[in-house]
């Protein structure tokens, strides 16, 4: 290794390197070679040189990387591109992108998520009452499966719109599902290889974006719509220079949208329910704030109730700091780039790697960082995150636009589940809202329990694009008087 560069993970073979130690489990392989080499290393990953750079510091150098140095669509097209369709996200310039995520913001409102929360909790009270798996007092499910059907019936009901969703009972599910098998990390390192499911993948998107373009044309020829859902402003965006977004465009991002959101909601509310399986308390406790601040009847959910159930928030804000979906964040070199307070200048045959979920699991920002405790957010509890103690939250500090509005300038923060700087998500409020009202619904309905009654929780699959839990992950369950 050469004297300003990083410290280099000892590795048997060349091109394999640290791939498969990495793979298997990221948080470990981040955590054992922090403790050998410091928050700043390099590994081999299948032949190529990644740079990992962990901790407040290390989330700010890559996150909030000047867009001369660091560039994410060269990493991430070979992945996206072929799923989601051209001149999309990562197959267009920045700029681009940028105004993309403008237009997807657009649609992403109070105004709309008003509308969304009944959608929400109609998809779920009748998922529940219609799932055979859900019959009768009590049972055993296999939780992950149920939770992605949860999540695609709500998040296209409420994104893509009534005549998508009703789509996914017919020929749409299946062709989700060969266009999800193209996301997976061996395209992203083997995308060039002629792998059987890569012609299915393509098939499957050209089929399921012809089916956006037809909806698109018969909404125009029907003209307007009470619908706030993303397809109807993505029809009424204009690019600057008043261009129209083309009709394959607004096809491409739909499926974007549908894939960002179905992965990282159905993972997420996957570890939401086994989590509140190992802790029956706090699945109470869930129920006594519904009842204490809606009123024992329990109403409809409305967007406003929300506001009213912090631990619900809690919850939610707790999953995300112990189960990222997003483990690794990547990013091409594209200067050499001097790590401030080090000699170090990472030259651009290397690959950066952001790992946010590290500092969220450092115990000197968050005291028993392993326990998953939704009271820690509480404002006076023992758990609390230091950094809100004595460092401005996400609120307070400076903002900056990167053209589709502000978002916090500081990437130094210990807890970044949604990322920042430039590239950051534009779903986390959708997210919320689904997530927190999936949850509500289902405290209304059931208490959980591991099946062998323990407090236990199971292991990460680190496979897949986004970690999620091992399958089978089997819960008992007791429909609620
Ligand atoms: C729990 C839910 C979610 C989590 C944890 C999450 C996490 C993330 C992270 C970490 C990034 C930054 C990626 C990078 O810097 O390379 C990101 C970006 C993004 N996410 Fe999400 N996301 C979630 C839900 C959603 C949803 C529901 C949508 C759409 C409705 C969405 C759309 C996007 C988009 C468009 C970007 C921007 C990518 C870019 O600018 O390069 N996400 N998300
Ligand atoms: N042997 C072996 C072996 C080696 C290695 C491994 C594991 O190695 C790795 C390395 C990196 C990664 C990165 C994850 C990653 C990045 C980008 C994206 C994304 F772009 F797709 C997304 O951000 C997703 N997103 C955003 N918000 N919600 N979803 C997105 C953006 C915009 C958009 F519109 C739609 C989107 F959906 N998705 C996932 C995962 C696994 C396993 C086995």
């Amino acid at each position: 290794k050469k004297p300003n560069e990083p410290p280099l993970v000892f590795h048997w073979f060349p091109l394999i390197g640290s791939t498969i130690t990495y793979g298997m489990d990221p948080p470990r392989f981040f955590k054992e070679n922090r403790e050998k080499y410091g928050d700043c290393f390099t590994f081999i990953l299948l032949g190529k040189k990644t740079t990992v750079y962990v901790g407040p510091k290390g989330n700010d150098f890559i996150l909030n990387g000047k867009i001369r140095d660091v560039n994410a669509e060269e990493i991430y097209t070979v992945l996206t591109t072929p799923v989601f369709g051209k001149d999309v996200v990562y197959d267009c310039p920045n700029s681009k992108l940028m105004e993309q995520k403008k237009f997807m913001k657009i649609a992403l409102t109070t105004e709309a998520f008003r509308q969304y929360v009944p959608i929400i909790s109609d998809e779920v009270t009748s998922y529940l009452k219609r799932t055979p798996d859900f019959k009768g007092k009590s049972g055993i499910v296999d939780i992950p499966p149920k939770m992605a059907q949860i999540t695609i019936f709500t998040a296209s009901h409420a994104l893509q719109g009534k005549e998508i969703r009703d789509k996914f009972d017919e020929t749409l599910a299946d062709l989700y599902h060969d266009l999800d098998m193209g996301f997976s990390p061996i395209n992203f390192m083997l995308h060039w290889a002629p792998l059987p499911w890569n012609n299915r993948r393509d098939y499957a998107q050209r089929t399921v974006a012809k089916i956006y373009m037809d909806t698109i044309k018969e909404r125009r020829a029907r003209g307007e719509t009470g619908a706030q859902d993303i397809m109807w402003h993505l029809m009424n965006s204009t690019y600057k220079g008043d261009v129209p977004v083309p009709d394959h465009e607004i096809a491409h991002m739909m499926i974007a949208l549908l894939m960002a959101g179905q992965h990282s909601s159905s993972s997420t509310s996957s570890w939401i329910m086994l989590r509140l399986a190992s802790r029956p308390d706090i699945m109470e406790d869930l129920y006594n704030e519904q009842v204490k601040n809606l009123g024992a009847d329990l109403p409809p959910l409305t967007y406003e109730d929300l506001a009213k159930l912090p631990l619900h928030a809690a919850i939610v804000k707790e999953t995300l700091r112990l189960h990222a979906p997003i483990h690794s964040i990547m990013r091409a070199v594209k200067t050499p780039m001097p790590v401030p307070g080090t000699k170090y200048v990472i030259p651009t045959d290397h690959v950066l790697l952001a790992a946010p979920g590290v500092s969220a699991t450092d115990e000197s920002y968050f005291p028993q960082p392993d326990l998953w405790e939704p009271h820690r957010w509480e404002k006076d509890s023992p758990l609390a995150p230091t950094i809100v103690r004595n460092v401005a939250s996400e609120e307070d500090d400076e903002k900056i636009d990167y053209g589709y509005g502000l978002v916090s300038k500081g990437a130094n923060s210990p807890y970044l589940p949604f990322g920042a700087g430039r590239h950051r998500c534009i779903g986390e409020q959708f997210a919320n809202v689904q997530l927190q009202t999936i949850l509500a619904i289902i405290v209304r309905n059931f208490k959980f329990r591991n099946v062998d009654g323990s407090d236990k929780v199971i292991g990460t699959d680190y496979a897949s694009l986004f970690s999620r839990p091992l399958e089978p992950a089997k819960i008992y369950w007791e429909r609620r008087e």
